[in-house]
C-alpha cells in the first residue's frame, strides 16, 4: 500500500506504507546517481571538520595516537600480515619443491611476522586503553559544550526548539569512531587492492579478480534495503495496539493510587485481555525489522551467490590452467579476496551510517544557534544618580504579547502604571494573562507589541544583567535544584552562597527551618537524585544481608512534600533579598501547597521585606493581601477588567467584589 502524500513542491517526495501495526512515512530516496555520494560528502565535511577539531582540542595526543592505531591495526596491519604470511608460505612451498628448505631465511621471515602480530597486539591494547581516556575527554567537553548551550536558551529559544532533552553528548564519540573507521577503511582499501593488483595478480585478470570480490558488497549497497539510514516517521495505526499500549503503561508506579483507590483492576485486565484479542496477529514487530524483512527472495539468492565469483575464478584457473596458481597463491588469493569483501562491505555500511550519525552530532551543535537569547540593552540598572531608593516604578503601555506558536494573544493592549514602592495584587480567572504579566515583567518573554518603561526608558534598554539582580520572583514554577539544600537556598544570593548567616535567616524568613531539621545532615541534605548509586539488584537476593543494608542507606532518596519545596524555595527568594540589589519583587501563586498559616506566614514575611521593592502578587486566595494593596487589578481575558483599591473595588460591585464575597462565603 503505498501513496505519495507529499503535496509540497519544494519537500522532497514522500510515500506511506503499512508495516504490521504501523505506518511507516518515509522520504523517497533520489535515484542512485554518482553525484549523490559526493553531495552527501560535501554536507558532511564541515560538521565532521568541526567534530574532529573539538576531540583533537579535547586532548589532542591521545586524538593523534588513537587515529593513528586504528589506521595501523585497519588500515596497514592486515596487508602487512597477509604480505608476511604469504612470503613465509612462498618460502616453505619452495622449500618442499626443492627439498632443500633454506632454513635460516625461513626462519628469519617467521620471526618477522611473529614481530609483526605483537606489535599490533601492543598497538591494540594500547589503542582501547587510549579509546576510553580519549571518550571520557571528548565526553566531558560536549558535557560542557551542552551545558552552556542549553543554560543560554531563553525560554522563546525552549518553545522554538521542542525538546533538546534527547541531545546528549554520546552524539560525538560515535560519530568521531566511525568517521576514523572510515578513514582507516579507505586506508586499508587502497592498501589491499595495491596489494593485489600488483603483487599477487600483477600479470594476468588482476582486475577481473579484483571486481569479482567486489560484486556482492556492491549489488548489496544498492540494493540497500534499510529503514534506520532514511529519514521517517512511524505511527501506530492499529487501534488495538495503541489501547494494549496505553494500558501496558498502567504498570508504571505514578498510576498505583489511582488504580488502587478507583477498584479499576479488573477492569484494565478485561479491557487488556480483549486488545490483545482484537490484536490476532498483526505483526508488532519493530518497523525497522519488517523493513528490512521485504527483500525479495530471488535479490538475496543473487546476493549470496555473488559472495562464490572469487571461488568460480580459482575453478576456472584451475581448469583451464593447472599450473597458473601456486597452492601459496591461491591461499593468499582466498585470504584477500576475503579481507577485501569486509573492507567494502565495512566501508559501504558505514558510509550509509555516517550520513545520520554526522547530522545527529549537527542536531548537537545546532544548539548554540537555538538559544534566542533575550536582547540586553546598555543602559545601567538602577539608572546612573536615580538609585530608585523607593523600588522599581513601571509603566506598561498598550502591552499585546503570545506565547511562541500560539495563536491567541494572553495579553491584549493592556496599560497599566506601577509606582516605585507599590504593592500591586492581581487577580482574576483562569487563563486571564496574570502570570503572563509577570513574565513580561521579568523579562521571560518579550512583548509582541507595546512596551514596558522603567523610570521613562524601555525595558529592553537597560542590561539585562542588571535587570535580572534587581528583580527577585517567586512562583509555583520554580524547582528543587538537585544540591544540597544549602545551595538551594544559598543561591538566591550566589556572592553569599557559604554565608550561614545569610541563609539560616532567609530559611527563617521563607518557613524552612523545620524542613531542614527533618535531614541527619541538615543544609548538606541532597534532595532528588542520589548519582552515582546503583546496584545489581537482582544479585543483591531478598534476604538482609550486609550488602542490601549497604544499598538501603545509600539509595535512600531524601525527598520533601510539595508544601515543603514551596517553604524551600520562598527561602531562596528572601536570600535574593540579601543583596541589597532587588527593587521588583513579582509573587506569582507560590503557596497552592501550604496551609493556611504558613501562607499567612510568608505574605507577611514579604511584606515586612517591602521596604525599597514595588511588590507585585498574583494570587486567587487574595484576602491576606488585597487591603494591603496599593492597587488590585483585576484581569479578563487577557485584559484589566477592574483596577483600584479594595474599598473602591468593594463600592463598585463589580467582579473583584463577586469573588472577594465569594471567598469570605467560603470562610464563613
Ligand atoms: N507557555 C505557554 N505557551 C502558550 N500559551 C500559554 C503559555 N502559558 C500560558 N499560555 C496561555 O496564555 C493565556 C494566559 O495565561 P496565564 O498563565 O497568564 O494565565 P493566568 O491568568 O495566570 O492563569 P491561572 O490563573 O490559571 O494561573 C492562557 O490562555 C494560557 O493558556
Amino acid at each position: 500500500m503505498t501513496k505519495n502524500d507529499s503535496k509540497e513542491k519544494d519537500y522532497p517526495p514522500i510515500k506511506a506504507q503499512q508495516l504490521g501495526v504501523y505506518r511507516v512515512i518515509t522520504e523517497v530516496s533520489p535515484p542512485f546517481s554518482l553525484s549523490t555520494p559526493w553531495k552527501q560528502a560535501k554536507t558532511a565535511l564541515p560538521t565532521l571538520l568541526r567534530l574532529f577539531k573539538d576531540v583533537y582540542t579535547a586532548s589532542p595526543w591521545l586524538f593523534v595516537l588513537f587515529a593513528l592505531g586504528h589506521v595501523w591495526s585497519t588500515g596497514i596491519e592486515p596487508v602487512l600480515s597477509l604480505h608476511l604470511s604469504s612470503r613465509v608460505l612462498n618460502l616453505i612451498e619452495a622449500g618442499l619443491r626443492t627439498g632443500n628448505p633454506d632454513k635460516s631465511v625461513i626462519f628469519q621471515a617467521v620471526i618477522l611476522r611473529l614481530i609483526c602480530t605483537a606489535f599490533t597486539a601492543v598497538v591494540n591494547r594500547e589503542r582501547h586503553r587510549l579509546e576510553s581516556k580519549l571518550n571520557g575527554k571528548v565526553n566531558l567537553k560536549f558535557q560542557g559544550f551542552i551545558l552552556r548551550a542549553k543554560l543560554a536558551t531563553d525560554l522563546t529559544g525552549v518553545a522554538n526548539n521542542q525538546s533538546t532533552a534527547h541531545l546528549t553528548e554520546n552524539r560525538a564519540w560515535p560519530t568521531f569512531q566511525l568517521s576514523i573507521e572510515a578513514l582507516s577503511m579507505i586506508v586499508a582499501a587502497v592498501n589491499q587492492l595495491t596489494y593485489i593488483s600488483l603483487t599477487i595478480l600483477s600479470t594476468e585478470h588482476g582486475f577481473i579478480f579484483v571486481a569479482l570480490c567486489l560484486v556482492k558488497p556492491l549489488l548489496d549497497s544498492l540494493s540497500s534495503h534499510n529503514l534506520f539510514d532514511k529519514p521517517h516517521v512511524v505511527e501506530a495505526t492499529n487501534p488495538h495496539y495503541v489501547r494494549r499500549s496505553s494500558l501496558l503503561e498502567l504498570r508504571k508506579m505514578q498510576y498505583r493510587q489511582d488504580i488502587i483507590t478507583g477498584d479499576i483492576v479488573q477492569h484494565i485486565l478485561r479491557e487488556f485481555r480483549r486488545a490483545v484479542s482484537l490484536l490476532g496477529d498483526a505483526d508488532m514487530s519493530e518497523p525497522c525489522q519488517q523493513y528490512g524483512r521485504r527483500d525479495g527472495t530471488l535479490s538475496q539468492i543473487f546476493s549470496r551467490l555473488a559472495r562464490d565469483l572469487p571461488m568460480l575464478y580459482y575453478a576456472i584457473n584451475a581448469i583451464f590452467r593447472p599450473k597458473g596458481l601456486t597452492l601459496t597463491a591461491m591461499a593468499t588469493l582466498h585470504q584477500s579476496e576475503s579481507m577485501l569483501y569486509w573492507t567494502f562491505d565495512d566501508l559501504l555500511w558505514n558510509t550509509r551510517t555516517m550520513q545520520e550519525r554526522v547530522s545527529r552530532v549537527r542536531e548537537l551543535y545546532e544548539l548554540q544557534h537555538n538559544v534566542h537569547r533575550t536582547k540586553s540593552g546598555d543602559l545601567p540598572y538602577p539608572p546612573l544618580g536615580r538609585p530608585h531608593e523607593e523600588g522599581m516604578p513601571l509603566e506598561l503601555q498598550n502591552l499585546t504579547f503570545s506565547y511562541p506558536g500560539a495563536t491567541n494573544n494572553a495579553l491584549n493592549n493592556l496599560s497599566l502604571s506601577i509606582k516605585a514602592g507599590q504593592v500591586l495584587v492581581i487577580v482574576g480567572e483562569n487563563g486571564s494573562g496574570k502570570s503572563t504579566i509577570v513574565k513580561l515583567l521579568t523579562r521571560l518573554y518579550d512583548a509582541t507589541s507595546g512596551s514596558i518603561t522603567i523610570d521613562g526608558a524601555d525595558i529592553q534598554d537597560y542590561r539585562l544583567a542588571d535587570l535580572r539582580h534587581a528583580t527577585a520572583s517567586l512562583t509555583q514554577d520554580h524547582h528543587i535544584f538537585p544540591l544540597s539544600l544549602r545551595d538551594n537556598i544559598g543561591l538566591g544570593n550566589p556572592a553569599q552562597v557559604e554565608n550561614m548567616e545569610m541563609i539560616q535567616a532567609a530559611t527563617r524568613q521563607g518557613g524552612a527551618e523545620d524542613v531542614v531539621r527533618k535531614f541527619s545532615d541538615g543544609y548538606e541534605a541532597v534532595l532528588e537524585h542520589p548519582w552515582g548509586v546503583y546496584s545489581r539488584g537482582n544479585t543483591l537476593g531478598k534476604g538482609k544481608t550486609a550488602l542490601t543494608e549497604i544499598w538501603e542507606r545509600v539509595s535512600k532518596k531524601a525527598d520533601v512534600s510539595g508544601g515543603e519545596r514551596q517553604r524551600l524555595v520562598a527561602s531562596r527568594t528572601f536570600m535574593r533579598f540579601t543583596s541589597g540589589a532587588v527593587k521588583l519583587v513579582c509573587v506569582d501563586e507560590p503557596s497552592s501547597n501550604l496551609d493556611p498559616e504558613a501562607e499567612w506566614q510568608l505574605f507577611q514575611n514579604l511584606r515586612k521585606a517591602r521596604a525599597g521593592k514595588t511588590m507585585i502578587f498574583v494570587t486567587h486566595r487574595f484576602a491576606h493581601l488585597t487591603k494591603h494593596a496599593d492597587v488590585i487589578v483585576c484581569m479578563k481575558e487577557g485584559s484589566i477588567s477592574e483596577m483600584g483599591t479594595h474599598e473602591e473595588l468593594m463600592e463598585r460591585d463589580g467582579e473583584y467584589c463577586q469573588m472577594f464575597k465569594i471567598q469570605a462565603t467560603a470562610f464563613e
